[in-house]
């Protein structure tokens, strides 16, 4: 299903097919790399989100006013934060195979971020864009094209559970 939105921007909500064993298998190992370093990168990928889209920041009392990326590097709510993402996203990963426990992650993530942090699903989408963008730059070698529209997809389910 395609959606038009007020801006003619085209959106893909389409529900994605399920993964075969050898795309699992894929994504897991790419994530591995990746979470290797999960500390630093969730950092570069928050930094570059809060500084790129500065109005993503008024949801987090403690750097909201912060504009500077070496400040906001050292904010320990902003490294609070990158480290929940990243740590959602491994479990994401590591229960591809159990579409129950995807749905009730993506659901809590969803509700909390909607109903108590008041945030809305838009930054989602950019967030998503964002942590393409830096995986492709760290990791070139594990961010492929197939990987990347995946990973689309996956922020779009989380998209999707917000505004239904
Ligand atoms: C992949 C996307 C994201 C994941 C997996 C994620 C995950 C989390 C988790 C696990 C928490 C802690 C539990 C909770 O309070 O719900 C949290 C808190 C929070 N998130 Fe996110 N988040 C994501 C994106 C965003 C975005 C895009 C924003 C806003 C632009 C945001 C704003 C917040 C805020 C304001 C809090 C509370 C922070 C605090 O109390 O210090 N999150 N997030």
């Amino acid at each position: 299903m395609e959606r038009t939105q007020g801006d003619g921007e085209v959106d893909h909500l389409e529900r994605p097919s399920p993964l075969t064993d050898k795309e699992r298998v894929m994504i897991q190992a790419s994530w591995g790399k990746v979470y290797q370093n999960c500390d630093d990168v969730g950092v570069a990928i928050l930094v570059r989100f809060f500084v790129n889209f500065p109005s993503s920041k008024q949801f987090f009392n403690q750097f909201k006013h912060i504009e500077d990326a070496e400040e906001l590097e050292k904010s320990a709510q902003l490294r609070k934060h990158a480290r929940r993402v990243m740590n959602a996203i491994n479990t994401l990963v590591e229960n591809l195979d159990n579409s129950d426990k995807v749905a009730s992650v993506l659901k809590l993530v969803a509700k909390a971020h909607a109903l108590q942090h008041k945030v809305e699903p838009v930054y989602f989408k950019i967030l998503s864009g964002v942590i393409l963008e830096v995986l492709g730059e760290e990791f070139p070698e594990v961010i492929t094209p197939e990987a990347g529209m995946r990973g689309n997809l996956l922020i779009s389910r989380l998209h999707r559970t917000l505004i239904s």
